[in-house]
């Protein structure tokens, strides 16, 4: 299980500070796919950066599996918003780097990288530069190169957001096929209401309350049992609706 306790974090400007979490607790299952949404502004990112230990919080505990997220050695990966992506390093070593720094002998990399690059359609672009690659090729790099290492936590922030609507759907299902694969524990925080009943079992709404604290609306369990038709089912409808009203309730207030 994935734990935030009593978490408090601001970032300072000078001598202002914006006060973003305030002791917030919340948990997420493990082994699941967790879509976070919210307003713009309402904390995700942050949030993310927190669990991926990019940024520290100022009090409380962030673990997994009762393993202090702090520790380095935790095995995650982060899909970043702007991709993260070395400009000076080849696609093939820009998804290769995570496998190179655990060590991992030279022709199991060689393996792992030409099947991930197969399996996500960017094998051909695996000697060009990332300045040479679409908005849509860097998404699908950054992606690879974050579940080549195999991560028990991966944690993405609108990773599919670059993509045509048909690669998006194609990146979907892959994401779900290595998930299932791997069992990992995914936190992908998303705009997309559709995407987030889609992918996900469990949906967690956040919003900034009346003190501007960043918190969580109770989660949305969306345990259903097959992916093929899901999207025409009326379970799935339902749920977008469920979701559409807890976030026109948050844009009213
Ligand atoms: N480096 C920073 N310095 C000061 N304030 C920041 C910084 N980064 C973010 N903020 C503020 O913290 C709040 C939350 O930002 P965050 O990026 O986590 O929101 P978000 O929910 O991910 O937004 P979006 O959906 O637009 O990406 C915002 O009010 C933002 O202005």
């Amino acid at each position: 299980m994935v734990e935030i306790r009593d978490v408090s974090f601001s970032y300072r400007q000078g001598k202002s500070s914006v006060n973003l979490f305030s002791s917030c607790t919340h948990t997420f299952e493990k082994g699941q796919v967790h879509a976070i949404i919210g307003h713009s502004g309402c904390g995700k990112t942050t949030l993310l950066y927190l669990l991926s230990g990019l940024l520290q919080p100022e009090a409380g505990s962030l673990s997994f599996d009762g393993n202090d997220l702090l520790d380095r050695q935790s095995n995650r990966a982060i899909i970043l918003q702007d991709f993260g992506l070395l400009p000076w390093k080849r696609v093939y070593d820009n998804i290769a780097l995570g496998l190179r720094l655990k060590q991992v002998p030279q022709e199991l990399i060689a393996e792992k990288v030409m099947r991930i690059m197969g399996e996500i359609g960017i094998a051909s672009l695996s000697r060009s530069f990332p300045t040479q690659l679409s908005g849509g090729e860097k998404q699908r790099c950054a992606i690879a190169r974050a579940v080549v290492t195999e991560p028990d936590l991966l944690l993405m922030d609108e990773p599919f957001s670059a993509l045509d609507a048909m690669n998006r759907e194609n990146m979907q299902e892959l994401l779900l096929k290595i998930q299932r694969r791997h069992g990992m524990t995914c936190i992908m925080v998303t705009h997309s209401i559709e995407e987030a009943v889609y992918l996900s079992d469990s949906i967690h709404v956040m919003e900034r309350d009346k003190q501007g604290s960043s918190v969580f609306l109770p989660t949305i369990e969306n345990n259903h049992q097959k992916r093929d038709d899901y999207r025409k089912s009326p379970s799935y409808f339902e749920t977008c609706v469920q979701l559409r009203k807890l976030l026109e309730r948050g844009n009213a207030q």
